[in-house]
């Protein structure tokens, strides 16, 4: 426990996130792992999903994969937001071409209080995953992650992926005592899991929140953001940077440090430079080149990236990813090409 430790501890990414001088922008890619690569559909098929994420054999290969082809900057772990509640016990498959679908939604206060709790002794397939990746990558950093309460509170509420949302709001409006249960269970849960990953040696944390941009401000501060800092609090001295990011948080950038992170992850629809100023100092950022860019011309992305590096320079740090995951229609060859760039564009 304690401090970072280990040779990627003075990686670019930590040295980034903490707002330290770093030689050349750090680059990584939300859903590096996955199905842009041919490499991954020939190694997934024929296990499912939620399977493969508990085979530290697979797990450790298809987390390698993006980093041996790309060469970014850092690796995250092969797993999926819901996994935990799939340890804990809960029936949910990810349908491909869906998402994750919850067999018995959450809609009542006793669908709250029968949910069951995540046995950190389940949890022996992760610490060995992790261990046996930062042996294998040595002084490049793992980046271990969970799904924030909230967006996990939708998948369970909604019972699956949803647009709006609305059956999540009705439930945090009309039960608000069960919602603060449920997000508290969520916490204890992403908690215990990101501990697990820290403890057996990952670099950094990210917390996704991927829907919290559906909320109002008000509603995101008073409801949500209290159990998304639980979870950051419970690594207690834990001394690795965190990071968290939701998609549409525009509105929400203010307060989304708050919650206890060293990064905010930004999407496509603000730029970095204004995005510095909403998160306001005392932050690093990470993003947000739209993952559709990758799908247009080289032109374009060849200025697009260019874009994202110098306004990303009015931020204490800057991590350059996408403001979202991969597409998995995305050529592989231009995810490398990008890290190629944006390591030449920030070389100091
Ligand atoms: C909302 C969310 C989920 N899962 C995740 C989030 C938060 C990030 C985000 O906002 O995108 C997180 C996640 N899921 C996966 C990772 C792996 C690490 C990485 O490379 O980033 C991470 C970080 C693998 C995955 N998770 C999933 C896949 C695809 C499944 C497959 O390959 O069969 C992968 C590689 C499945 C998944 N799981 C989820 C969705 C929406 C899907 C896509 C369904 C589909 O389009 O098929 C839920």
């Amino acid at each position: 426990m304690g401090t970072a430790a280990g040779p990627a501890a003075d990686s670019a990414l930590v040295r980034a996130a903490r707002g330290l001088p770093v030689d050349r922008t750090p680059v990584w890619f939300m859903r590096q792992a996955g199905r842009s690569l041919p490499e991954y559909r020939a190694l997934r098929a024929g296990t499912a999903m939620l399977q493969a994420c508990q085979d530290p054999d697979l797990v450790t290969e298809i987390t390698l994969q993006p980093v041996r082809r790309h060469g970014v900057d850092a690796a995250i772990l092969f797993s999926d937001i819901v996994l935990p509640l799939v340890v804990a016990g809960m029936d949910i498959e990810i349908k491909p071409g869906v998402g994750p679908v919850v067999a018995s939604p959450v809609r009542s206060v006793a669908d709250v209080d029968a949910l069951p709790p995540l046995e950190p002794d389940r949890l022996e397939f992760l610490a060995t995953s992790v261990r046996r990746l930062v042996a294998e990558l040595g002084s490049t950093p793992l980046i271990g992650f969970a799904g924030a309460p909230f967006t996990l509170a939708t998948y369970l509420i909604e019972g699956g992926p949803s647009k709006e949302h609305a059956r999540t709001k009705a439930f945090m409006y009309a039960e608000p005592e069960a919602w603060r249960r449920l997000l508290e269970r969520l916490a204890v849960s992403a908690a215990t899991f990101l501990q697990v990953q820290v403890d057996a040696g990952a670099s950094a944390v990210q917390l996704f929140d991927s829907w919290a941009g559906v909320l109002s401000a008000t509603d995101y501060a008073s409801r949500v953001l209290p159990h998304s800092r639980a979870v950051f609090d419970a690594l207690g001295d834990r001394d690795v940077p965190k990071v968290h990011f939701g998609v549409g948080t525009g509105e929400l950038l203010p307060l989304i440090g708050d919650a206890g992170a060293d990064v905010v992850g930004v999407d496509w629809r603000v730029p970095l430079d204004e995005a510095a100023r909403r998160v306001g100092p005392g932050y690093s950022l990470q993003g947000n080149l739209d993952p559709a860019v990758l799908l247009a011309d080289r032109e374009t992305v060849d200025r697009e990236v260019r874009r994202v590096v110098e306004q990303g320079r009015a931020a204490r740090g800057h991590v350059f990813n996408l403001g979202h995951g991969v597409l998995p229609d995305t050529d592989p060859g231009v995810l490398t090409h990008v890290v190629e760039l944006v390591h030449e564009l920030s070389a100091r």
